[in-house]
């Protein structure tokens, strides 16, 4: 898969040099690309915002600079200057802001199947909505929130989209299992919350580990892992609970 992010804080994707997305990297599994949005801003400051029409606090992105960047970015492909991924001839754009659909698991394995994406996370109030029109013809544009608070701008936003579909491509998991495994993953544990982990020691500070992960009987152990996260699910997220499919549970799994 490629990434290409443009930012005018290129360095804040330091991170993804590291652990599990720079070991992607390194076996080009994921390629990321990261930008400088300044390149494309022209005049001496390079500036890239200026005030909102209508009024109001704060700065917003200026349209002509992120056209000339995108442009550079996709047009490369697009005009057959540089080798587009395999089967993609544009990337699908994604634009994270607080007011976007919710990026949640499902969004993530969809983009997990994208041959490319492009990232423009924004500062300031955002980026001129012009935009996302212009590239809505030629793109497919996604505006894309990882919750309901405000960040300083899109970057983090970005990290954090990048780690959760990076980890689910074939190969960047060691146990691809952990993948199925996981809170909110497609099939036994959609909609449900992992339950709690132990390794050794055995006792640790008087606190023993459930005797049933102790006893090697991977039914009982699969039941008692199912119960917890069907109890932790209602404890600390319970609206999850009525999105269960009621033919998901078990004649066990209503007794709860
Ligand atoms: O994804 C959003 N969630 C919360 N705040 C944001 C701020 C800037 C960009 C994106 C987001």
């Amino acid at each position: 898969m490629r990434v290409d992010i443009i930012s005018i804080f290129p360095e804040y994707f330091a991170p993804l040099d590291v652990s599990l997305m720079g070991k992607a990297r390194e076996r080009g599994i994921l390629d990321i690309r990261l930008h400088q949005l300044r390149d494309w801003a022209h005049d001496v400051h390079r500036t890239v915002d200026d005030t909102p029409y209508g009024g109001g606090p704060g700065m917003v992105m200026k349209p002509e600079i992120w056209g000339e960047a995108i442009d550079a970015v996709v047009g490369a492909a697009a005009a057959g200057g540089e080798a587009a991924p395999e089967g993609a001839v544009a990337p699908r754009m994604i634009v994270p802001t607080p007011s976007g659909r919710p990026f949640t698991q499902e969004v993530a394995l969809e983009y997990a199947k994208e041959p490319w994406l492009l990232f423009t996370p924004a500062r300031y109030e955002g980026i001129d909505s012009r935009v996302m029109a212009e590239y809505g013809f030629r793109l497919r544009v996604d505006e894309v929130s990882i919750g309901d608070y405000v960040l300083a701008g899109g970057e983090a936003a970005v990290l954090v989209m990048v780690e959760a579909v990076g980890r689910l491509l074939p190969g960047v998991l060691g146990n691809a299992a952990s993948v199925a495994d996981d809170s909110f993953a497609p099939g036994t544990m959609e909609n449900l919350l992992e339950g709690p982990v132990y390794t050794k020691p055995p006792t640790w500070r008087g606190h023993d580990v459930p005797e049933i992960l102790l006893s090697g009987h991977h039914g009982k152990i699969a039941r008692w892992r199912r119960d917890e996260a069907l109890r932790r699910t209602a404890e600390k997220r319970p609206e999850l609970l009525a999105r269960l499919d009621p033919d998901s549970l078990d004649k066990h799994d209503r007794q709860l």
